[in-house]
């Protein structure tokens, strides 16, 4: 990004954005800055030839690009500043891929966020949905991150996903908005993924809805079906950043301005919401529980 504020070298800074995901992590002593050429060099698929490296760079305005390591409410984390998208060319293995490589780093927990339409008439922009359950369209065309030769190293070929996004995570977020006042924005709910990077038609976004979508968006299912197999525990938390056109009488339009405005504008109660909860975590090992949800 060309933002020298974007670029402040500070863990704090990698949570202010909406696209950021985060990665609690038990191995990691480093605290500094590094760009994502780190992580494409930690890619099993090659992705440090330097001609590839040009075409795996993050582009999406808004999206910092960034890999930062930290101390995160006083544990060990590795946070991602901006992802890969289908919609930018990408395989949705390799956008997948970073989960991956964050699991071999060690990391146990994935807290994914993203930025997303309100479908459910309800919800407000700027409201905070912790992710219960996913639809994930490209899915049902086959389009599946674990598509191909499984590698058993990772995780097995079959896996469940009726308990993606961990019970107990959800609650300790929940706990975590309770105590910070935020009650009256959070909410929870199905988000659905689609391809983008055209955003939905009308009869598209009333069929998400009445297939039981609360947000749509164009990431995150993948990067949740790699963590959960290799056996992370998840949580999601999604800002409203929009509320989705449902209507032919409504002149408004989706945007990514206004994506990004909201992202801005909510930047430090996600912060906040993250670090509290992230502060309220315990190691699978020390909880029987969320061992056995791994
Ligand atoms: O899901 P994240 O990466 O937060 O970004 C969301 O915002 C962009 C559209 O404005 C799309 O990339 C959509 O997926
Ligand atoms: N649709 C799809 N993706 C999005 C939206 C939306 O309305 N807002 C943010 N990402």
């Amino acid at each position: 990004t060309s933002d020298s504020k974007e670029n402040k070298p500070d863990s704090s800074a990698a949570l202010t954005e909406t696209s950021d995901f985060i990665v609690g992590s038990r191995e990691i002593h480093l605290i500094s800055i590094v760009d994502v050429d780190l992580l494409l060099k930690l890619s099993p698929n090659g992705l440090n030839n330097p001609q590839w490296r040009r075409l795996y760079t993050l582009q999406v305005p808004g999206h910092a690009g960034r890999l930062v390591f930290g101390l995160l409410s006083g544990k060990e984390v590795v946070c991602m500043q901006g992802r890969f998208h289908t919609y930018e060319g990408y395989p949705i293995s390799t956008c997948a891929m970073p989960v991956r490589v964050f699991h071999l780093m060690g990391a146990h927990t994935l807290i994914v966020t993203n930025a997303s339409g309100g479908l459910n008439p309800a919800f407000n922009v700027g409201d905070i949905m912790i992710i219960k359950d996913q639809l994930y369209f490209p899915g049902f065309a086959g389009d599946n991150p674990l598509r191909g030769i499984n590698d058993e190293r990772f995780g097995p070929r079959f896996i469940a996903m009726s308990n993606a996004y961990d019970a107990k995570m959800r609650k300790l977020t929940h706990q975590a908005a309770k105590e910070l006042g935020h009650e009256k924005f959070m909410r929870e709910g199905v988000y659905c993924m689609l391809g983008g990077p055209s955003f939905e038609t009308i009869a598209e976004a009333r069929m998400l809805r009445l297939l039981g979508g609360d947000a749509c968006g164009m990431s995150t299912c993948h990067e949740v079906i790699v963590a959960r197999h290799c056996g992370m525990r998840v949580l999601g938390i999604s800002l409203i950043t929009n509320m989705v056109v449902m209507d032919y009488d409504e002149v408004r339009l989706a945007n990514h301005e206004e994506v990004l405005e909201t992202g801005r504008k909510r930047g430090r109660d996600m912060q906040s919401l993250v670090l509290n909860t992230v502060q309220q975590i315990e190691d699978p090992e020390d909880d029987d529980e969320l061992s056995a949800a791994v």
